[in-house]
């Protein structure tokens, strides 16, 4: 592992008890318990994946569903590359904030790769929120939205890989504009446009492209590390993105 390794900071949000812990550590240590043990202020959790080829760091922050946290998680929304919104399928309220969730991410760090999870799809028979509602949400807010459940392991990792492409590909822009000496009018947004994004289901964990628009999730093909990646990293780093 070296010190110029991609390293992609993520911040995880959501009312209590909708499963961000479970998320993180499903991802990072692929366990999951039905024990509830609420989150004091924050947590912290990585885990190292391959995008196109480059080794990638992604840093999971786990931050407290409760209000009475929110000075301290607030400081840790700064600097970070991507965000993810969970709400349960069983908890309405949980779903009502999702906006206020966005609004306080984006209050720290502006408009960053963000994704909405709806979790706990395994009690879809207790649902008390309908797939449109959701999807009209997702919409709105120009968000992804992906369909989890943490306890049976479906989707998890797409929502982190999905996150974690999106941030490759806005340093990979930012570096071709800093090696072009583009720094003028052709400036790219830093917020790709989702509102044709499909929603990835929990209905389709093989991750096979269905008609009704669920996205393929493949992992990234292996190549020998490029000079010109070696390059880009070094560029990076003297850019201060890393
Ligand atoms: N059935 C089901 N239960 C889940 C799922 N994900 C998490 N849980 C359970 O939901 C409860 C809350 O999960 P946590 O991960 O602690 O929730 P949290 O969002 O981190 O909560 P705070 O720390 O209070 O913000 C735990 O009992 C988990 O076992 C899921 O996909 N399905």
């Amino acid at each position: 592992m070296t010190n110029t390794m991609e390293r992609e900071r993520m911040v995880i949000v959501g009312n209590g008890g909708v499963g961000k812990s479970s998320m993180i550590q499903r991802y990072c240590k692929g366990i999951f318990t039905k024990d509830y043990k609420k989150t004091i202020g924050v947590d912290f959790l990585e885990r190292q994946i391959e995008i196109d080829g480059e080794d990638v760091r992604i840093m999971l922050w786990d931050t407290a569903g409760q209000e009475e946290f929110d000075c301290i998680t607030k400081a840790y929304y700064r600097g970070a590359q991507a965000s993810v919104l969970v709400f349960s399928t069983t908890d309405r309220a949980s779903f009502d904030a999702i906006k206020e969730w966005k609004r306080k991410v984006e209050n720290e760090c502006n408009e960053i790769p963000t994704v909405i999870v709806q979790n706990k799809i395994d009690l879809i028979e207790q649902a008390v929120v309908s797939a449109d509602e959701v999807e009209t949400l997702a919409k709105m807010l120009n968000c992804r939205l992906i369909r989890t459940s943490v306890k049976e392991d479906i989707n998890v990792a797409s929502v982190f890989r999905y996150l974690a492409t999106k941030c490759h590909q806005l340093m990979t822009q930012t570096y071709d504009q800093v090696t072009s000496g583009n720094n003028s009018t052709q400036q790219t947004s830093t917020h790709p446009p989702y509102s044709n994004a499909p929603t990835i289901s929990a209905f389709s964990p093989t991750f096979t492209k269905s008609s009704s628009g669920t996205i393929v999730l493949r992992p990234a093909k292996k190549s020998s590390g490029s000079s010109a990646a070696r390059k880009r990293k070094i560029v990076l780093k003297k850019c201060g993105i890393l």
